[in-house]
């Protein structure tokens, strides 16, 4: 993995926002996504408010935001301690926080949205954001699998709306998939590429049909493997293994959704059963409920398929 931080430490050490582009980036939802969002966008030169429910959320996004800065600093500045230190100052005081979505998007050239995974929350965001955001402000989702189209449609601005989908972890993770609506116009998107190469990342451009290109693939394999576990063909540490050995994946499946976290692996496959009912492998798995309703979501509570030591 030394090459992806080598690779982030060079892409991100000297790149502010270029003059015209997007220069100061709201970020709704500090959670895994909207935390790794926010920290890139800030490492990248570019003015950040990211916003959640509550203080006490938004302090633990901070926290989580400052422990990933520290280990990206390690590594740019090995020996340096007193580099490290301002570094991750710097990158720090260009993040505000905010428990009022609407008050942050009344001064901003785009909203990321990464809040939970669920079409009616994301809509009534918007269009609370719809009516306060200035007429230039640019509108995205971080959606994993729900259409853009749908979401944006609770706005007045389906031309300066897309999508801009991150990958977990957003330090690490060096795509952005960039989603155009039929109606985005061709400077919103161009906007959105550019962002996405500013913030150091290699962008793709997709159509908004689901799952994009990385989840049109990905949540397949995924579920797949979720079925052999549920038939009894291997046991999740052997699907893993083999995976990462035989297929040369960082991380096997199950580690993998554990990861992402179960509630919005949940969340996805509840919204393609729904949608396609005729899909078998899109169908929910009793496996991952039972986890979800013992509140075993991943790594983020300690527990999901694997245990967890809480740091
Ligand atoms: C069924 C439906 C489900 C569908 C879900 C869809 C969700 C989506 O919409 C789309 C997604 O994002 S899917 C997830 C995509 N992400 C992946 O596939 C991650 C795969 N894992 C990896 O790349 C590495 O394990 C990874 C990079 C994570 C960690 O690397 P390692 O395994 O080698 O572990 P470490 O030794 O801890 O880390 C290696 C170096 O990376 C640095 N690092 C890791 N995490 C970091 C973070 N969060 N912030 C800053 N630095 C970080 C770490 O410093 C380390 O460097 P060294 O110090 O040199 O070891
Ligand atoms: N977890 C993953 O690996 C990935 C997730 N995504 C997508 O990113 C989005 C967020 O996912 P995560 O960060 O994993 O979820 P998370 O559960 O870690 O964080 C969501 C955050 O949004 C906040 N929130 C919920 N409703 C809100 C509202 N109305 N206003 C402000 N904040 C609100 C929650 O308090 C929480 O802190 C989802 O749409 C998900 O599908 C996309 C790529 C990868």
């Amino acid at each position: 993995m030394a090459h992806i931080s080598q690779v982030y430490c060079r892409k991100f050490s000297t790149s502010p926002a270029v003059a015209g582009a997007i220069k100061h980036v709201t970020v709704i939802g500090g959670g895994l996504m909207g935390s790794g969002i926010a920290q890139v966008a800030a490492a990248t030169g570019h003015n950040v408010v990211m916003v959640d429910q509550t203080d006490d959320i938004l302090s633990k996004s901070k926290a989580a935001i400052q422990k990933s800065l520290g280990r990206v600093a390690k590594k740019k500045f090995a020996d340096d301690g007193e580099r490290q230190s301002s570094f991750v100052a710097d990158v720090m005081g260009r993040i505000q926080l905010n428990t009022d979505p609407v008050d942050a998007a009344k001064s901003t050239d785009l909203v990321v949205e990464a809040i939970v995974e669920n079409l009616d929350v994301k809509k009534k965001l918007f269009s609370a954001l719809d009516e306060a955001a200035p007429q230039h402000t640019i509108f995205a989702s971080n959606t994993s699998s729900l259409p853009i189209r749908d979401i944006a449609e609770s706005t007045n601005r389906l031309d300066r709306f897309g999508g801009l989908h991150f990958f977990n972890p957003v330090p690490m993770m060096k795509l952005v998939e960039v989603v155009k609506i039929p109606e985005t116009s061709n400077e919103t998107f161009e906007r959105l590429v550019q962002l996405g190469k500013a913030m150091g990342k290699t962008t793709v451009d997709c159509k908004d049909t689901p799952g994009f290109i990385v989840n049109r693939l990905l949540v397949p394999y995924m579920m797949e493997a979720v079925r052999m576990l549920e038939r009894g063909d291997a046991s999740a540490r052997d699907i893993d293994t083999a995976m990462k050995l035989g297929a040369g994946y960082p991380m096997g499946p199950f580690e993998l959704a554990d990861y992402v976290g179960l509630d919005t692996t949940k969340f996805i496959i509840d919204g393609w059963s729904k949608k396609y009912p005729d899909v078998q492998i899109f169908q929910e798995s009793p496996y991952v409920n039972k986890l979800v309703a013992d509140g075993k979501l991943g790594k983020k509570t300690g527990e999901g398929f694997y245990k967890y030591d809480k740091k």
